[in-house]
């Protein structure tokens, strides 16, 4: 089927720096539907820049992006690096991908579910009563029906994260980009999410995923991205990367975390 050769997200060669500093040099990716991509690596790699150059809360300096069969319209600088042409056309296609970050985000003087219908209401326009509804049902698929009308002040911060991926798959996203998600967690809430991250990958859902947690990235993920100074290092599957890695520093990298 045409539909299913059409990539939900596709990335390449992207490019950014801040001032002299070289983030990214070149990372392209990828993702099919129902693909679930880590990208790991060593702290200041340049995984959470790149996720975020994805949906453009970074302006990349440069590369291409198709998101759902849709490329994102890009004009050139007069400094030679690129800039997307449209905003009204990244604010659409951010539609399409559910971000969710390490420290929630989630709005401090809403209720729970007032942050996961704010964008189906104000973004997609979509009738109140509906959108209640389907954060209803989101929020007990993560296990938080009973905590619908409570401030994020009161949740845990396990709690909070998962209303946070609520709110995410609230507008239906193709791609769900996660940026370390459990990172700010205490130790013993981060199963919680990870449940629920893992409900999503089984369930055939999009993903990318910067992580830190190397075991659950060897349990869930289609495909692993390495990271090194701002290339892609080594990718393939979890097999290789976590057993059998081509790259010396892969090998140190996995074998010092799942060790
Ligand atoms: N807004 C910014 N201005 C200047 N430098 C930045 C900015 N954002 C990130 N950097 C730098 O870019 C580099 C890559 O950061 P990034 O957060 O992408 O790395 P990472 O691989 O996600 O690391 P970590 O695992 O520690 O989160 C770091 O050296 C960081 O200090």
């Amino acid at each position: 089927m045409i539909e299913k050769a059409v990539p939900a997200l596709l990335v390449e060669d992207v490019h950014k720096s801040y001032g002299s500093h070289d983030i990214l040099r070149g990372i392209s990716l990828r993702a099919h539907r129902g693909d679930v991509i880590s990208i790991i690596g060593s702290s200041g790699a340049g995984k959470s820049t790149f996720l975020r150059c994805i949906n453009f809360l970074e302006i990349p300096d440069r590369g291409r992006f198709v998101i759902n069969g849709e490329e994102v319209d890009m004009r050139a600088r007069a400094d030679g690096r690129v800039q997307p042409a449209n905003w009204r056309q990244i604010e659409r296609l951010r539609t399409g991908l559910g971000m969710v970050f390490q420290s929630f985000n989630l709005w401090a003087h809403m209720t729970v579910l007032q942050n996961v219908i704010e964008a189906p209401v104000h973004v997609l326009k979509i009738g109140r009563r509906q959108a209640i509804e389907r954060a209803e049902a989101l929020l007990a698929k993560v296990g938080l029906y009973d905590k619908r009308h409570a401030y994020p002040a009161f949740l845990s911060g396990g709690q909070q994260q998962r209303a946070a991926i609520a709110r995410a798959l609230c507008v239906e996203p193709e791609v769900m980009l996660f940026d370390e998600p459990t990172s700010a967690l205490d130790p013993e809430l981060v199963g919680e999410v990870l449940k629920v991250i893992r409900e999503l990958a089984e369930e055939g859902r999009t993903m990318l995923l910067v992580t830190h947690e190397m075991k659950f990235a060897r349990d869930v993920s289609s495909q692993v991205m390495f990271l090194h100074q701002g290339r892609v290092e080594e990718e393939g599957a979890p097999a290789q990367i976590f057993e059998a890695p081509l790259s010396a520093r892969c090998r140190e990298f996995t074998g010092a975390l799942s060790a």
